[in-house]
This record gives structure tokens, sequence and C-alpha cells, in this order.
């Protein structure tokens, strides 16, 4: 980018100003930083040579209208050193120094480059519209001082917790949960790793007029900070080499913006957290009135603006570590590009890379705290997270309707869902037992964005498919998956087995033998216990009909049928276990007193009582399951003469 382009472009930007030396002087941090990053350059320049360096400087601008509309460009044209190897395969441990060689080599035939092109193109489709990938920190001191175990095991691109739960009659049981996902990044991965499994491929994309999002999920304290931070800079540096040497003089500009959403309000992190309105413009398209972007032409201006957007996110509140849990940070590197030969125009957006830290997942479920805006908070990012999960899923497949007014999140990110988009979801889990139930929750959440989708309309396999086992391993995986013919035929044998089993007026009459004081029957338990390990509905995705509208609907109804019967049978357990419990101890006292002259009649009466109150504690979840399964065998029917 040479001085005349700069200043043009500058002067079609408001706000200009230059950013002060304190700004631009590297600290001891960003050198850490960019050392994490990789992107080492073997020690600081001093701040007066990047700034008289040309290309190091960037100017910022307020985000206009314009900068959303990315139908006017024409598709970019794919230069012929695009035929050469591919950056964006990690598996073939490519580089960007694999182009520069390529652009060295001479012309070759039209028809060679257009099949190239052709090839090339195929390539960047078959990205995967959307990955989910997994990253398991390793134990902290403070988890390993409290003896915490690491219960999770991971293996190629599969995952197992070990949970640790009660037996009715008290004794501890381990419970195995299985998935798999796109790829599973243990403790040992780098972060130049993740980068390379996740948003390396698809930076190239972004010249191609494709948006693409990448965000990390999971409880506080799971590393998504750790795992986001070096992103943008990684990517920025692939991006300008992109802009220096495939697209050389095609007139590429780098913009960066960095804001974030709290308390579903939006805040420019790189203006002194200003506070943002979100617009509609005719055509619908979303803007953010007054985000100031940046225009970047190095990754030292890059890495100073997100260093000072993160201090001002971190400082914005009281208690860093606490807020930043409670906001979503959003990073966007745009690529733009003045019409043809037009300058003086404002350049057009062509494609978009945003980063998304989001808030801490375990926040929205926090009901014990009793602040007021704390609850408020935590409800307005269990929202959101819900309606990012929602979004993904619509775009997954390719639903006309994408509900993304779900939340203020899902509506800034408007335009990263519409037209052709990849996203790219990084879970963050904790591997400690202490965790379980987070990193259980944070698995699931991956798993349902994951598990319904029918990918980029190619053939799935187990490995490449994401299915939640949640089975018992004793059972060895591959046995554990139904042949995908059988599946429809194995849920509906499954349910209709228990529907048929299911008589609403044997719960009357268990209602009354508890009443007249009948020990409780164990098939209540055993009922509990055989439905835990049932094959779970994501394996269905396998052989399911191109999905629709309707199909997404009843598969949503399913699964939140499933979640409800989860939820259901852990409640039926706990009832049960409270019931033994009760019964041990009553049982105990009955042994004590049981010496001539003692009141026996007491005893036995106040344990009816208890027993007839968890009896109709029981009978009440009992009918809950009675209703679960009408519902089920109502959507078996859909499916049956649907085929959805
Ligand atoms: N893969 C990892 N390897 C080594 N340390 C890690 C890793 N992931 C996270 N950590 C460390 O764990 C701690 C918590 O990580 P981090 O701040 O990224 O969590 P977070 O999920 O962003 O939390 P919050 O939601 O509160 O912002 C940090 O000290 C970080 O350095």
């Amino acid at each position: 980018m040479n001085g005349r382009q700069r200043s043009s472009a500058a002067s079609t930007v408001h706000h200009q100003r230059q950013l002060s030396d304190n700004l631009l002087d590297m600290s001891s941090s960003n050198n850490r930083w960019l050392q994490s990053s990789g992107l080492n350059y073997g020690g600081s320049r001093p701040s007066s040579q990047r700034k008289n360096n040309d290309e190091s400087e960037f100017s910022p601008g307020l985000l206009d209208l314009h900068s959303f509309d990315t139908e006017l460009l024409p598709e970019i044209p794919v230069s012929s050193q695009l035929d050469g190897p591919s950056m964006f395969n990690p598996s073939r441990s490519q580089s960007f120094e694999d182009f520069e060689a390529y652009n060295k080599q001479p012309n070759r035939s039209s028809r060679v480059l257009a099949d190239n092109l052709a090839a090339e193109k195929d390539r960047l489709n078959a990205v995967a519209k959307i990955k989910v990938v997994v990253r398991k920190r390793p134990l902290n001191k403070k988890e390993s001082a409290k003896n915490e175990e690491d219960i999770v095991d991971t293996h190629s691109n599969c995952l197992t917790v070990h949970e640790t739960k009660l037996k009715v009659d008290l004794t501890a049981y381990v419970e195995k949960h299985e998935f798999v996902f796109d790829a599973v990044l243990d403790e040992e991965v780098s972060n130049d790793e993740v980068y390379r499994e996740t948003v390396e491929p698809v930076v190239p994309l972004i010249f191609q007029r494709i948006k693409a999002t990448c965000f990390a999920y999971g409880q506080t304290g799971s590393g998504k900070t750790y795992t986001m931070k070096p992103l943008p800079l990684k990517a920025s540096r692939d991006i300008l080499r992109l802009m220096h040497h495939t697209y050389r003089n095609q007139g590429f500009q780098l913009f960066v913006s960095f804001f974030e959403i709290y308390g579903g309000k939006l805040y420019d992190l790189l203006s002194e957290r200003k506070k943002l309105c979100m617009r509609e413009d005719g055509k619908q398209q979303v803007c953010i009135v007054g985000l100031q972007e940046y225009r970047v032409s190095d990754t030292d201006a890059i890495m100073e603006l997100i260093e000072r957007g993160s201090a001002t996110r971190s400082t914005g509140t009281t208690g860093a570590n606490e807020e930043s849990s409670r906001s979503h940070a959003i990073l966007q590197l745009a690529i733009k590009k003045s019409a043809e030969g037009n300058q003086s125009k404002p350049p057009r957006l062509v494609g978009k890379l945003s980063f998304i830290d989001l808030a801490g997942s375990e926040r929205g479920a926090d009901t014990t705290d009793n602040d007021k805006q704390t609850r408020l908070e935590g409800a307005e990012i269990n929202k959101s997270l819900l309606a990012l999960k929602e979004c993904i899923r619509a775009l997954d497949n390719d639903q006309g309707h994408i509900p993304f007014r779900g939340s203020k999140l899902t509506e800034v990110l408007r335009d990263s869902f519409m037209g052709n988009s990849r996203t790219v979801m990084i879970s963050c889990i904790s591997p400690s037992s202490g965790s379980c139930e987070h990193t259980l929750n944070t698995l699931r959440y991956a798993d349902r964005v994951k598990s319904l989708s029918k990918g980029n309309g190619s053939k799935k396999d187990v490995s490449s498919s994401t299915m939640n086992l949640r089975e018992s391993t004793k059972i060895p995986l591959s046995s554990a998956l139904p042949a995908p013919s059988n599946y429809d035929d194995d849920v509906n044998e499954m349910w209709t087995e228990e529907n048929d089993d299911f008589d609403a007026s044997d719960y009357e009459q268990e209602k009354q033998m508890w009443k007249k004081n009948v020990k409780p029957e164990p098939s209540y338990n055993s009922m509990a216990q055989e439905r835990i390990p049932k094959p779970s509905i994501p394996m269905k995705s396998r052989d399911m009909p191109r999905p629709d509208m309707k199909k997404s609907n009843s598969d949503d109804n399913l699964n939140a049928l499933l979640q409800e019967e989860e939820d259901l049978v852990n409640a039926h357990r706990k009832q049960v276990e409270d019931t033994m419990n009760i019964v041990k101890e009553e049982m105990n006292l009955l042994v004590e007193a049981d010496q001539p002259g003692n009141q026996l009649d007491g005893y036995i009466s106040r344990l009816n009582t208890i027993l007839s109150q968890k009896a109709a504690g029981i009978l009440q979840l009992q009918n809950r399951l009675a209703h679960f399964q009408k519902r089920l065998r109502e959507h078996n029917v859909l499916v049956s003469t649907t085929g959805y």
C-alpha cells in the first residue's frame, strides 16, 4: 500500500486522527503476546521506526452503511498463484511461503489456470460451513492443589468425560460420556496449532466475499480468552501476506474494529467504551452507528489495537475478570476494496472475519446471585448464547429464516450469518472433576450446534460427524452406533415399546398402593436406570434426509423433549434416592426402638407419612413422563408420515 492510496482511502473515512506515540509504543506485554502468537520479530521495533514506516500507520474511521454492502463488488478474480498448494489445508502443512514460491513460476496456459481456478474454488467450498472444535486446557494450580482429577480423556477427535455419580444404594460409579467433534485439541496443543485447525482454513475465503465467524464458548476460566486472543493477530498476519503477495496491487485494505456487548448494550472498545447503537438500513443490513474502524497495514498496528481494546474491556468496570466473563467481545477484521478505478469512493466490504470471546457460559444459569443487576445480566447472556446456537444451526441447515433477532449478539452478527458464511466454534473446557457439570454443559451445547447439521452436503462418517454418544463405553464405540438405515426403526421401536407399557391407570393403582404403605417399587428405579444409556438422537443426523424448516422444528422439539426427559429422569432418581435414605434411616430407628414397651406405632405412622409424600412426588413425575411420552409418540407419528 503506497502513501497515495492510503491518503486517498483515509480521506473517505470520518474522524481521522493519528494515534499517539504512547499508543504505538510496544510494551513488554505486547512482546510476550507477539511471541505467543508466533509473530516474534526478534525484539520490538522502536515506536519511532514504526511511525516512520509507511506500512505501519493506521487510520480510524466510522463504520459506514456502505461498508456492509457486499453485493456491489464483483467477485474477486483469483490470481494464478492460487493454483499452488493451499495454505488453508493444515494437514498438508502449507504456508504462505509456498504461495510466494508459486509467484515466481512462469505463466501457465489459460486452460490450466482455469482448471486450477476451479479446483481452488472446490477447495474453498470444501471448507466446512460450520466446524466445532473442543479445546481442553491443563489442570491449573488451584485444581491440582485441591487434588481434583483430570476426568477428560481425548483420543483423536473423540473425547470422554468420566463423571462420578451415586447409585440408588449410594455406592459410587463412573458414568462415561463420549463425544465426537470435528477436532479435539488436548492440553498439549499450542495456540499455533489451534490457529491452524480453526481459523487458518477460512482466511483465504474472506477474499472470496465470504464472512467468517470464530467464537469461543465455555465456562469462566476454561481458556476462552487464552484461546481467542492470539487468533486475530495470526489471522491478520496471513491476511496481510495474502494482500501483499497473492493479491498484490489489487487495492485490498484491511480494517479492524473491536466492541463489546455488555448487558445487551454495545460499547466501542477502541473509542473509550463509547456507547453505540445498532441500526438497520433500507436493505435490512445491520450497521453499528459510530463504531470506529481502523485501517491497518501491519501486525504491530493490529496488535496495538487489540491490546488497547482488551484493556478497555477489562478496566471498563470493577473486577476485571468478573466483568470480562459478563460481556461478549467482538473483534472484526474487514477486507475492503475500492470500486475499480474509483479511489475517491469509500471502499466496500469484500469479506469479514469476526472473533467473539463470549461471556462465560455458566453465568446465564447462575441464579444463586441475589443481585438484581447480576441476574439480569445473566439472563441476557443466557438469551444470547441460546440465540447464537439457534442461528448457527439455522445457518447450517440453510434455513430461509435465521432467528437473528433473538438477541443483541445475533442481531449484531446478522451480516455474518447471511449469505455465504463460515462458522468455527471453539468449545473450551476445564479437565477438572470439580467442573464436570459445566464441562458436560459446554459439550452438549457444542454437540447441539453441530448434531443436526447436514454439514456441507457431503457424506458423513463417524470420524467427521459430531455425535454425542452419551453411552456407557462398556459398549465399544463402533457397536454403539446403529446401522444408519435402521435408525428410525430403532427409535420407533424403542418408544413404541415404552408407550405400549404405559397406562395412566397404572399410576392411579400405584398411588393407592403407596397410600396403603407399600414399599417403593423397584421398577421406578430400574426405569430410571434403563433410560439413561439409550442411543442419543444426534446419531440420526447421519441418514437424515435433507433438512428443511419443518424438520428442524421437529428436531428442535425432539431435542427439547429429550432434554426434558433427561431432567425428569434425574429428578426421578433423586426422589428415589431420597426415599431410600429416609427408609433406611427410619428402619434403623425402628430396629433401635424395637424394645419391649416402646410405641412402634408412632414410628410406623411417621414412616407412612414420609413414604406417601414421596410417592406423591414420584407420581407427579410419572405423570409428567406420561405426558412426555405422548408428545414423543406424536413426534414419531410425524416422522413416520412426513419422513422428517
Ligand atoms: N490451553 C491452556 N494452556 C495453559 N493455560 C491455559 C490454557 N487455557 C487457559 N489457560 C489459563 O487458564 C486461566 C483462565 O483462562 P482464560 O482467562 O482464558 O479463561 P476464560 O474462559 O476467558 O475466562 P472468563 O470467562 O472469566 O473470561 C488463565 O490463567 C490462562 O492462562
